[in-house]
């Protein structure tokens, strides 16, 4: 039986061909070129380090594979508001809707709702979705190496680097790191969940951190749920991190990133 990711991964593939068919490659990028200038997601996370604080990515997702429905009651523009307030440096907002239970439309209330930039939480497998992405107004692009082969990441980079947008790029192993790294964008995120099996483990991050170069920005992804495990980053001098779940959970999420966060 195959994988989660592989199975998300045939799920875009037939996505991405049904809205080209519904809207042309042409026409999306025209939609993109015409949306006001993205929202400068690298220099809100460098703003925060340099004032010496965290840098926190903040999740918005109703439900995942690993972890089902994890907040039932989901009002996005709510829960940017809230962010904000909580101090939060950037969004990343989870656009996928079969796996997910996420939107296109999420992304734009949350945007709306704020001042911060925002990062299109997606499976990115082709250039019509870069396009799409900056249409819907997403600030930054997630890649995934391990969807990904080299040359396509280098295309979608281009692209988004084109439209104005910041790219994550994200690993999980030492092979994918080295691919990462051949990116030249400085957000290098690794996840502590396995993609594959949904093992978490935060020594992911420890690991691999002495392999990425003071010229980048490591952020830790997933799994963050104490103040014992944002301490245990901060130790290694890991000062950007994206949270979802722990967020999610609370009754208001920006409180509950100012409590996570607080030194
Ligand atoms: O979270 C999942 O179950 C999942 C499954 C397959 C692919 C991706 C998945 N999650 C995406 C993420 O990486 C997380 O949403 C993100 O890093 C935040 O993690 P967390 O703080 O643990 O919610």
């Amino acid at each position: 039986m195959s994988d989660i990711l592989t199975k998300i991964l045939a799920v875009k593939a037939e996505e991405v061909a049904a809205a080209r068919a519904a809207r042309s490659l042409a026409a999306t990028r025209a939609a993109a070129e015409e949306q006001p200038a993205a929202r400068d997601f690298v220099a809100a996370i460098r703003a925060k380090i340099a004032a010496g604080e965290a840098a926190v990515i903040a999740e918005v997702k109703k439900a995942s594979p690993s972890k089902g429905v994890i907040r039932p009651d989901f009002r996005p523009a709510e829960i940017a508001a809230s962010y904000a307030r909580g101090g939060a440096a950037c969004l990343s907002v989870l656009t996928d809707r079969q796996f997910f239970q996420g939107a296109p439309e999420y992304l734009q209330q949350a945007r709306a709702a704020c001042n911060l930039p925002v990062l299109r939480k997606d499976f990115m497998i082709d250039a019509y979705q870069v396009y799409e992405a900056r249409a819907m107004g997403a600030d930054c692009i997630l890649l995934i190496v391990a969807a990904l082969s080299p040359a396509q990441m280098q295309e979608l980079e281009t692209i988004a680097m084109e439209l104005g947008m910041a790219v994550l790029v994200e690993s999980h192993d030492g092979d994918e790191l080295d691919q990462a790294l051949r990116l030249q964008t400085p957000l290098i995120g690794i996840n502590n969940r396995n993609l594959r099996t949904f093992e978490t483990r935060l020594e992911t991050t420890l690991d691999l951190l002495p392999r990425i170069g003071p010229d980048r920005i490591p952020v830790t992804e997933s799994g963050i749920l104490a103040p014992a495990d944002v301490a245990l980053m901060q130790r290694h001098r890991v000062d950007t991190f994206l949270v979802g779940e722990a967020f999610m959970r609370a009754a208001e999420p920006g409180e509950e990133l100012r409590r996570l966060f607080a030194r």
